[in-house]
């Protein structure tokens, strides 16, 4: 069913993962988000060329002792990763590399769309992750990467950006499978 799409978000705890998808999903900035334990769903219908698609947010915990084995059950049914550090936490983007290792001990495909979110931008004095260290990071995976802010109002629209370029390249597979291709970035 290719109008249902679930996409996870992960990364370290506190960079803004519940954040940035309750902005999405809900339209605006969750002041007092508690810890995630497990996994929270969020959702949001789109109509991209005049279909609809809904994607089906999984928000994870970043805390190890939240995480457990609940997880891994939706690493087997995702379409699409989305990695989340925070600009003003170096050691959050130093763990970059070790999230997307566990995405692949979990079997998601190279084929499964991926991006990286650099969230808390309107932190500019504390900065600590330059735009050129994660651009050359995401490079190297090849993957897309953008910088934001869940709490910036002004930033809303390239937040609802950022699901939808991803959405059309869910819908980009599609046609692609439909064509009897594989269907990476690129
Ligand atoms: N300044 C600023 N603070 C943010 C932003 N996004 C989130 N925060 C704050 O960062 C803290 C953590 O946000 P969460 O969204 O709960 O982070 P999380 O990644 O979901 O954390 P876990 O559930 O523990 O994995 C909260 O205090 C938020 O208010 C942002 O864009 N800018």
């Amino acid at each position: 069913d290719y109008s249902q799409r679930g996409i996870i978000v992960i990364g370290d705890s506190n960079v803004g993962k519940t954040c940035l998808t309750y902005r999405f999903c809900g339209g605006t900035f969750l002041k007092n988000p508690e810890a995630t334990i497990g996994v929270d769903f969020r959702e949001r219908t789109l109509e991209l060329d005049g279909e609809s698609i809904k994607l089906q947010i999984w928000d994870t915990a970043g805390q190890e002792r939240f995480r457990k084995s609940m997880v891994e059950h939706y690493y087997r049914s995702v379409h699409a990763v989305i990695f989340v550090y925070d600009v003003t936490s170096l050691s959050s983007f130093e763990s970059v590399p070790e999230w997307i290792e566990e995405c692949s001990r979990h079997c998601v495909g190279p084929l499964v769309p991926r991006i990286m979110v650099g969230n808390k931008c309107d932190l500019r004095d504390r900065r600590e992750v330059p735009t050129t260290a994660a651009q050359c990071l995401a490079d190297s995976y090849n993957f897309p990467l953008f910088e934001t802010s869940a709490k910036e109002p002004g930033e809303k629209e390239h937040v609802d950006a950022i699901f939808l370029t991803l959405a059309y390249r869910l819908k980009s597979h599609k046609q692609l499978r439909m064509n009897g291709n594989g269907g990476g970035w690129g």
